[in-house]
């Protein structure tokens, strides 16, 4: 009789709206390619315990299963792959053996090349998120200062928060960008914060949709040139005489 498959199992971190994608580095038939963080189940370990222990190993976090999707991925004969939706405790999820990490929102899972195998997960985790996005409150700040106090008040009292930088629709590349901070906590503890920091709560966002992974801002492609009344002479060397 053939030995029962070993079971890997795979963390769905999920915080304010997004998942972690974590980027692998082998064998090299993975490499390059996009997972859920984890691994095989130990004899004698429950798959919960592995899982937080794989997690503790690779991204040097403490964390929590929440729960199980129902989806199973069968990776060869001998394997196969379970995902928990997962919760952070502590720490920042820093790569130790993937050479990246990525949040994706429900609208990006698309957007990297994921193994295989974990593309039946894929489903329930965006219904997940949208589910999760109509729950969630955005404070906008203006002063970055302040947006990362009213982060570290929020994921002190125990909240899940993120931080991003908005670019609102038309705006300059030179105006100043408001920060926002997308939260779980209720809206009357956002609303305190938000009064105490000089900023709002976003009642109108589309909150059903989770947040975009904040992008970079894209860099101009020449340098901005001042016009001067001299604008038409090559620049000389700074503090050079003429
Ligand atoms: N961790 C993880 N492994 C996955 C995923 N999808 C997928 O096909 N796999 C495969 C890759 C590997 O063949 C296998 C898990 O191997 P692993 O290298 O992560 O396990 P491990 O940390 O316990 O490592 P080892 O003891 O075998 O060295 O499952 C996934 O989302 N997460």
């Amino acid at each position: 009789m053939d030995a029962a498959p070993r079971l890997v199992v795979g963390a769905a971190i999920v915080r304010a709206g997004r998942v972690l994608a974590a980027r692998r580095t082998s064998p090299s038939r993975h490499a390059g390619r996009w997972e859920f963080p984890g691994g095989k189940v130990e004899p004698g370990e429950t798959p919960a315990a592995a899982l937080e222990r794989e997690l503790a190993e690779e991204l040097g976090v403490e964390a929590e299963v929440t729960g199980w999707l129902a989806s199973t991925a069968t990776i060869a004969d001998d394997l196969v792959l379970r995902v928990a939706t997962v919760r952070l405790v502590d720490g920042e999820p820093v790569p130790t053996e993937h050479d990246a990490v990525t949040w994706l929102g429900g609208d990006d899972l698309d957007d990297v090349d994921w193994i295989d195998a974990d593309r039946v997960f894929l489903p329930e985790i965006a219904h997940l998120l949208a589910t999760l996005g109509a729950t969630l409150r955005r404070a906008v700040l203006f002063d970055e200062d302040d947006a990362r106090a009213v982060l570290a008040r929020l994921r002190n009292d125990g909240y899940d928060a993120v931080l991003e930088r908005e670019r609102l629709a038309g705006e300059d590349d030179e105006e100043d960008h408001p920060w926002a901070v997308i939260t779980d906590a209720p809206a009357v503890a956002v609303e305190l914060l938000v009064d105490a920091y000089d900023g709002w709560l976003d009642e109108d966002s589309p909150q059903t949709r989770p947040p975009a992974p904040a992008a970079p801002l894209p860099l101009p492609a020449a340098p901005k040139r001042i016009k001067r009344p001299d604008a038409g002479r090559p620049p000389g060397p700074v503090g050079g005489a003429d």
